[in-house]
């Protein structure tokens, strides 16, 4: 994790800015700008984007400028996503991106301290450094990944902590999507509560 990050979070460590279509959970099929921090500690050994790991490798940049970067593209909605974005305080930047007419959607593992000001929280809770109750309570979606069959008791017990109205997802692991879609099509039809998310954009290849 990088030291020298400003605490009033205006200087945030930018791995890469993407304007393309959500492609898991509740608003997949969505354009939206994504904006990846870098920086992670919680060590998903199957994470599909390590490189964003280190926060040092990451400039720390402006959020005035990530917000008029946001500004350019025709979806007014961001996805604030990392690395693990609320190792960061976001309180500065969602303020900025509400300021300026945008809606503010975050992918987090919930495993630190919620901040900044959201219009849709995904949280993905992970084994490896569980999430925190702030988090839990806040989700719109609980988005589980499947790696193994033990994923689907793991996903019920973190159901019991999300507030009433919470989207529940199973997403199969990328890397074990052959072997664990067809259970989770399987689970979900006996336990409809739950919906499938698939990553799409990999499927339709674009970022
Ligand atoms: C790369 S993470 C970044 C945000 C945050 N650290 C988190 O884990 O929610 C973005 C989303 O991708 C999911 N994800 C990461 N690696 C995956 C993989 N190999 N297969 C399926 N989903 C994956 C995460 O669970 C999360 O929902
Ligand atoms: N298209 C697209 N949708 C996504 N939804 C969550 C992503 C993420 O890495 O946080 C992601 C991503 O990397 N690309
Ligand atoms: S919490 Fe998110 S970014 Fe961090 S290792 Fe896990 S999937 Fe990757
Ligand atoms: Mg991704």
């Amino acid at each position: 994790m990088s030291n020298q990050v400003p605490e009033d979070g205006t200087l945030l460590p930018l791995m890469e800015e993407f304007y393309t279509i959500q492609g898991e959970g509740y608003h997949t099929g969505k354009a939206a700008y994504f904006i990846r921090l870098g920086g992670c500690d919680v060590g998903c050994h199957w994470c599909d984007v390590k490189e964003s790991w280190d926060a040092n490798l990451h400039p720390l940049t402006h959020a005035d400028t990530i917000v008029e970067n946001a500004k350019l593209h025709p979806a007014k909605t961001v996805v604030i996503t990392g690395g693990e974005p609320l190792i960061y305080n976001l309180d500065y930047l969602t303020r900025q991106l509400k300021a300026a007419g945008i809606q503010t959607f975050i992918e987090t593992s919930g495993a630190y301290p919620l901040s900044g000001f959201w219009d849709w929280i995904c949280l993905s809770p992970k084994k490896f450094k569980g999430p925190r109750p702030d988090v839990l309570n806040a989700a719109g979606e609980l988005k589980v990944i499947v790696f193994n069959k033990s994923d689907f008791q793991w996903a019920e017990e973190h159901a019991k902590f999300v507030g009433k109205n919470c989207k529940l997802y199973l997403q199969p692991e990328w890397s074990k999507a052959a072997e664990m879609t067809p259970l989770i099509i399987e689970y979900v039809k006996e336990n409809p509560q739950w919906e499938i998310s698939l990553q799409t954009h990999k499927y339709l290849n674009i970022p």
